[in-house]
C-alpha cells in the first residue's frame, strides 16, 4: 500500500488537489484561478502517527467523542486508505480519483461499540471530483456485516481565509443558515438564527447549526476573505434522505495555544464549515448503504 501523498490534476482547467491515503485527507485544493482554497496548519503531522490537523478531515462512525471509549470523530481520519483500483480519471469535463477503507482494515482509532471483536461491518469508499472552480466529495458507507447500527458522518472542511481575516466579519462568515437551531457548545446556549450571517466572535467558536423541519440539503455560501465558496451538501440512507447539519468552527487564539499541531496564531487564516448528518439518522441495516456528498463551487 502506497503511503505517498496523491496529486490529481484537471488538465483541462489546471485546477488541482492532493490526497493522502492517510485519512483519505484533501490536504490541498487550487481551483483554475490559481486560488488555494484549503487550510493545512503549519504544524500538523504528516507522518501518519496522528490527523492531519486541516484539509478534510472525515469523521464517521460518529462525529466528537460521545464517551472517553471512542476516539475523537471516529477511525476514518486516523487510518490509511487505498486507491479503488482504476478510479483516477482526467478527462475534459473533471478529474478525480476513489479511495477505500473497510473496517478490517483500520487499525487505529475504533473504540466504542467499534472495537476489535466487534460484530459490525463496513466498508468506507470516499470519492473526490474536480472540474475548473468545483469540487466534488461523497462518502459512501456501506454495512458490510448483518448488524444495524447508528452513526453519524461529517466531513471537516478547513477553509483557507485570506489575508487572515477570519475575525472580519464582513469578511468572513456563513449565510443561509437563518432558521437553523443553534446549540453553542461554548456558552451552552441554544437558539433559532435569524437572518444574520454567521461571524466568528471574539472568542472560541463551536456551534452545531441542525435544520428546521422541512429543510434537508444544506445550501450555504461560505466567505472566507476573497474565497468565496457555495456549499451545498446532501446526505441519503438506504436511499432515504436525511437533514443536512452544519457545525461552525474556529478555536480562536485560546484553543489554538492549545494545540500542538496548530499555530498559535492560525486561527485568524482558517474558518471549518462542516455539514454532516448528526441528527435524525436512521439505522443503517446490514447491506445497505449510506452516502453524504458536499458539492463546493468557488464564486
Ligand atoms: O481537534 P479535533 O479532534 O480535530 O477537533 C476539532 C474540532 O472539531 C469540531 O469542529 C468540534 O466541534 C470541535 O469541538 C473540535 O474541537
Amino acid at each position: 500500500m502506497s503511503k505517498d501523498p496523491i496529486t490529481i490534476t484537471h488538465s483541462a482547467s489546471g485546477a488541482t488537489f492532493t490526497i493522502n491515503p492517510f485519512g483519505a485527507h484533501i490536504t490541498s485544493w487550487t481551483v483554475s484561478d490559481g486560488r488555494s482554497l484549503i487550510f493545512i496548519s503549519r504544524d500538523a503531522i504528516m507522518d501518519g502517527s496522528k490527523a492531519i490537523r486541516g484539509g478534510i478531515p472525515l469523521c464517521f462512525p460518529q462525529f466528537g467523542q460521545p464517551d472517553k471509549s471512542y476516539p475523537q470523530h471516529g477511525f476514518l481520519r486516523n487510518n490509511y486508505w487505498t486507491t479503488v483500483n482504476g478510479s483516477k480519471f482526467d478527462d475534459e469535463e473533471a478529474a478525480g480519483i476513489s479511495m477505500e477503507l473497510a473496517l478490517k482494515d483500520a487499525i487505529h482509532a475504533r473504540g466504542g461499540k467499534w472495537d476489535l471483536g466487534t460484530t459490525l461491518d463496513c466498508k468506507c469508499i470516499f470519492s473526490v471530483k474536480i472540474d475548473g472552480k468545483t469540487m466534488t466529495n461523497t462518502l459512501t458507507v456501506e454495512n458490510t456485516g448483518n448488524e444495524a447500527f447508528d452513526f453519524q458522518v461529517l466531513l471537516h472542511m478547513y477553509y483557507l481565509v485570506t489575508d487572515g481575516k477570519a475575525l472580519d466579519g464582513a469578511l468572513c462568515n456563513v449565510n443561509g443558515l437563518e432558521g437553523y437551531s443553534v446549540s453553542d457548545k461554548v456558552s451552552g446556549e441554544e437558539y433559532i438564527l435569524g437572518s444574520e450571517p454567521v461571524t466568528i466572535p471574539d472568542g472560541i467558536i463551536d456551534r452545531v447549526y441542525t435544520a428546521p423541519d422541512g429543510k434537508i440539503d444544506l445550501d450555504v455560501t461560505v466567505s472566507a476573505g476573497r474565497n468565496i465558496v457555495s456549499l451545498k451538501a446532501n446526505g441519503h440512507v438506504d436511499g432515504e434522505q436525511v437533514p443536512v447539519s452544519c457545525v461552525v468552527w474556529n478555536p480562536h487564539a485560546e484553543n489554538a495555544k492549545k494545540m500542538g499541531d496548530f499555530g498559535d496564531d492560525q486561527y485568524i487564516d482558517m474558518i471549518c464549515v462542516e455539514p454532516g448528518m448528526l441528527s435524525n439518522v436512521p439505522m443503517l441495516k446490514g447491506g445497505k448503504k449510506t452516502s453524504f456528498t458536499q458539492v463546493m463551487t468557488c464564486l
